[in-house]
């Protein structure tokens, strides 16, 4: 399919985000979008991102070949009922949302299912809005897409195909295993952080002692407690269940920790922070099963003519095939930096290694 216009509703840090990035990539793509605020919208046009100065009405997405639902997720739900009316018949509806049982519930309801595939980009950040959003946020990023069992694979595939030109790297779940796996992952980090922050708050003392020694540990673990509280909201009311089992588990978690303290069980407690060690230092080591893996790995720069020249010939002298090299910009090296794609894991274990010795800074993800 060539895509001629993408709809968007909501036109946030996501929604945002994949319009720029879009923009970016395919310039001849024609989107329109509504959002909440209209001044959203006009910023959006006055910036060349979209078709229309003021909020579209739903009618206006009838052309379109996909329409993106990207407003907090209950929200989402309330546009299919709308746009059921207006779609072609070609058109699929994607939604970005953080969870995705009750819009698969939903779309089944409404007998969308063939017209319907799930999305979620694994990025993101605690800040909201357009103005946060970038050409680069979904770059290197998993997507996950969650089909319904009607969708046609080859429009599947020509999705996954999209969301792949936009530089994020497609991955198939069922909306099931995707709940399960957010919750874990996503979603009890997100009301583990808010409970800490609110725990410090409470414990404090009148001079805010607790609140001024915050170290970066503190800052570290609880920065995504400062994340929209309405998607929050929305986030644990359409996913009750799977948080509430993650949260079960986790209670355990800590009153097995918790009994380990007070028998002063010194190796129980040690081995409770080695094998989190050992596992949260594994995090940065290339994914196992059906993950995608790549071999990528950035490099600061030298700022002068012919630095990839450089890094280029030291690598061939050395036998390292390149798969692909250039400059990126992203949300984690906003100023620049080289990414170098290796086509194994031992040769990107060499790369990093012979970097170093020439005294670049590497850094492995
Ligand atoms: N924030 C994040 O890091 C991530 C968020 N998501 C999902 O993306 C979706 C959007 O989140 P963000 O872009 O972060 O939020 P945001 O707060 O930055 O943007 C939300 C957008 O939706 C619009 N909106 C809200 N209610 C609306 C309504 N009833 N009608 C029309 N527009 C409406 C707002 O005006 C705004 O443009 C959510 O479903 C969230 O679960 C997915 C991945 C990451
Ligand atoms: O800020 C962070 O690190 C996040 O975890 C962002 C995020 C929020 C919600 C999602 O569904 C996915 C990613």
């Amino acid at each position: 399919m060539s895509i001629k216009q993408l709809g968007f509703i909501g036109l946030g840090l996501i929604g945002g985000s994949i319009v720029k990035t879009t923009k970016r990539i395919h310039p001849d793509i024609k989107m329109i979008a509504l959002s909440g605020h209209e001044s959203t919208v006009k910023q959006a046009y006055d910036q060349g991102l979209i078709e229309n100065d003021t909020n579209a009405c739903i009618e206006d997405f009838a052309d379109c070949d996909y329409i993106f639902l990207c407003t907090p997720v209950q929200q989402n739900l309330e546009y299919i009922e709308k746009l059921k009316g207006v779609m072609k018949d070609s058109c699929i509806l994607t939604d970005v949302g953080s969870v995705k049982g009750d819009i698969h519930q939903a779309i089944r309801n409404m007998g969308l299912e063939s017209h319907f595939i799930g999305g979620h980009p694994m990025t993101g950040s605690e800040k909201t809005g357009l103005s946060n959003a970038t050409a680069y946020l979904l770059e290197n990023a998993y997507y996950i897409i969650t089909p319904t069992t009607q969708t046609d694979p080859a429009v599947v595939s020509e999705f996954n195909e999209f969301i792949g030109s936009l530089g994020a790297i497609p991955l198939v779940l069922d909306y099931d295993s995707h709940d399960a796996a957010t919750a874990a992952i996503s979603h009890l980090p997100h009301v583990i952080a808010a409970a800490l922050v609110n725990f410090v708050k409470d414990s404090d003392d009148p001079d805010e002692t607790m609140k001024t020694i915050a170290a970066g540990g503190f800052k570290d673990i609880t920065r995504i407690a400062s994340s929209s509280p309405v998607m929050w909201e929305e986030i644990c009311m359409t996913n009750k269940e799977k948080i509430l089992q993650m949260l079960d588990v986790y209670e355990k978690q800590l009153s097995d920790i918790r009994s380990k303290i007070t028998d002063a069980d010194a190796s129980g407690i040690r081995n409770f922070f080695q094998s989190a060690k050992d596992y949260r230092d594994s995090l940065a080591v290339a994914p196992k099963g059906p993950i995608k893996t790549v071999f990528e790995l950035y490099c600061d720069l030298i700022d002068e003519a012919g630095g990839i020249a450089t890094i280029a010939t030291i690598l061939a002298s050395n036998n390292l095939s390149i798969k692909n090299i250039g400059i990126i910009h992203n949300r984690e090296f906003e100023d620049g930096v080289l990414k170098i794609e290796m086509y194994d894991q031992p040769s990107y274990e060499r790369t990093i290694v012979l970097l170093r010795k020439y005294h670049y800074t590497v850094y492995e993800r």
